[in-house]
């Protein structure tokens, strides 16, 4: 990727227009965006389920004529931008049926990337849209990396850097809120909140410059408005920060073990949970052998549960290597439900497994209690949950308990718009304490150079959000994540 980023920025070149392709009745445009390369992908999924219509993507200067080799409209049908064309790929070479097809042609700047764009709308599963890929790769387009479709739009300034961010996180998204979250990331709330107050931070450094440049000419710096501004500044900062804790829990979700004794109905909970029959239940104890997972929604955020063979000791060997997976599962969750059989209690072997897991957020689950007010429960003060797996009761508590732990009650529609990412919270931290020194630095009466040095600081972090001021790492990092053909 570190390559593809230098070649790619090293490529922009205003002004090098590409006009290599202009078949007869293609209508040439004003160009504005100087094309790269052509890239092609598959932009839809090809794995686990086949698709009924799949899509290879192209974007650069040769897109159109690359297509054109490929791509043949019976009749009178004419290459226009933002028009479907009904036809078939053949082979160049051959004039071997490949596929029937549709194309869509969105000419620069009017597109995803704003080069020009050409879409093969074929057949789903693999082969068609492998073969196409195939065809534009022998007629000269490039395999595109991940994200690179996204980059180039990014560096023909359609998106910023948390926009291209939010495409990233709506395609990946587990839950209706994740989604909300990365849509308002993909309209730009997020990108307005943060150019706001990066300007707002441009304007006290002008005002203070202007004082080292011309003090003589000017009226005294009003020393009481920047320190308000200052604070209303910090405060605003910190409340994008406090949606940092949101965001993580929207785009990654939680992964959540059951872990417990034989029997004591971790794989029924797992079953009523998710409203289906997951995972097999039997009376017989050790009937889990491996890790069964089943994917979630809580409160809007994604949760993976993990169900687990229960932990005893045992000469079996398949069951011994089940009870290693329970125990890594359970170290690897981000909350451990230590799953007890109410009519049993809490017993020697509860008391072991909650010392390996204590150190973690947990909720004791006690399950069974339709066939009675539970048994001995612990004295320790751990979280508690009453259940009747069997008979699908007591999910909602444990949904509550689980929300409650990892204080995320109010994940909801109306706090959707911020939900910062990891990288995102970094870059606010350095403006939130660049900001603070400011402050320091004012009380110190320290001369007006020194509070310069702080404002720049804080301006290039909120700058380093969007993407007004990045490093060729940062885009490499981001765009990295993407998938294929995004
Ligand atoms: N077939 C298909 N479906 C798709 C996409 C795509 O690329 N192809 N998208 C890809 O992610 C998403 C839609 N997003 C898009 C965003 C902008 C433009 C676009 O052409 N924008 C231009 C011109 C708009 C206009 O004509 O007014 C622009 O903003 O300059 C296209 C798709 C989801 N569905
Ligand atoms: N009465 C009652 N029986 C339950 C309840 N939950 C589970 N059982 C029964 O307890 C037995 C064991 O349930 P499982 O869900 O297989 O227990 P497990 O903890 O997954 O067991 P292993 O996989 O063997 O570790 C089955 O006969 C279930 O029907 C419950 O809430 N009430
Ligand atoms: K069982
Ligand atoms: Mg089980």
């Amino acid at each position: 990727m570190d390559l593809l980023v230098s070649r790619h920025i090293g490529s922009i070149r205003p002004g090098d227009q590409s006009t290599a392709w202009g078949g007869s009745n293609v209508p040439r445009k004003k160009d504005t965006i100087a094309q790269r390369e052509t890239i092609a992908a598959i932009a839809t999924a090809i794995v686990p389920q086949q698709g009924s219509v799949g899509i290879v993507r192209l974007s650069g200067g040769t897109a159109v004529a690359v297509a054109q080799t490929l791509f043949h409209a019976p009749g009178g049908q004419s290459w226009e931008s933002h028009r479907i064309l009904y036809g078939h790929v053949l082979h160049p070479d051959t004039q071997q049926l490949v596929d029937e097809a549709l194309l869509l042609l969105m000419c620069s700047p009017r597109s995803y990337t704003r080069e020009d764009v050409v879409e093969l709308h074929c057949h789903g599963g693999i082969m068609a849209v492998q073969q196409v890929l195939q065809l534009c790769v022998a007629q000269g387009a490039r395999l595109a990396e991940p994200g690179e479709f996204t980059l180039r739009a990014f560096l023909n300034g359609r998106l910023d850097l948390t926009q291209a961010e939010g495409i990233a996180d709506l395609v990946g998204a587990q839950s209706p809120q994740a989604a909300q979250a990365a849509l308002a990331g993909i309209r730009g709330k997020l990108t307005d909140v943060i150019r706001h107050c990066r300007s707002r931070c441009l304007d006290v450094l002008a005002e203070v410059e202007a004082r080292i440049d011309f003090a003589d000419d000017l009226p005294p710096l009003d020393e009481e408005s920047v320190r308000e501004q200052l604070e209303t500044l910090l405060s605003e900062v910190a409340q994008i920060l406090a949606t940092a804790h949101q965001g993580e829990l929207l785009r990654t979700g939680l992964k959540v073990a059951i872990v417990g004794q034989p029997n004591v109905g971790k794989s029924s909970l797992l079953n009523a949970w998710s409203r289906c029959d997951r995972a097999i239940v039997t009376a017989l104890p050790g009937t889990t052998r491996d890790v069964v997972e089943s994917q979630l929604v809580v409160g809007g955020i994604p949760v993976q549960v993990l169900d687990t063979a229960g932990i005893r000791e045992s000469t079996d060997q398949v069951e011994q290597l089940g009870i290693e997976r329970s125990q890594t599962a359970a170290q690897s969750a981000d909350v451990v439900l230590l799953t007890v059989d109410g009519t049993v209690g809490w017993t020697d072997t509860e008391a072991t497994l909650y010392r390996a897991i204590k150190h973690k957020p947990h909720i004791l689950v006690v399950n069974k209690v339709d066939l009675g007010p539970p048994l001995r429960l612990p004295v320790t003060d751990v979280p508690l949950v009453q259940t009747a797996a069997a008979a699908g009761q007591g999910i909602d508590a444990l949904e509550n308990a689980i929300l409650e732990i990892v204080q995320a009650g109010q994940v909801n529609a109306a706090n959707l718009d911020l939900a910062i990412n990891q990288r995102q919270a970094a870059a606010l931290t350095r403006t939130h304490s660049s900001l603070q020194q400011v402050q320091t630095t004012m009380e110190a009466s320290l001369p007006l150079d020194f509070w310069t040095i702080d404002l720049r600081d804080a301006i290039r972090a909120l700058g380093e959000v969007t993407g007004e001021e990045m490093t060729e790492s940062m885009l490499d990092e981001i765009f990295s994540r993407f998938c294929i053909g995004k």
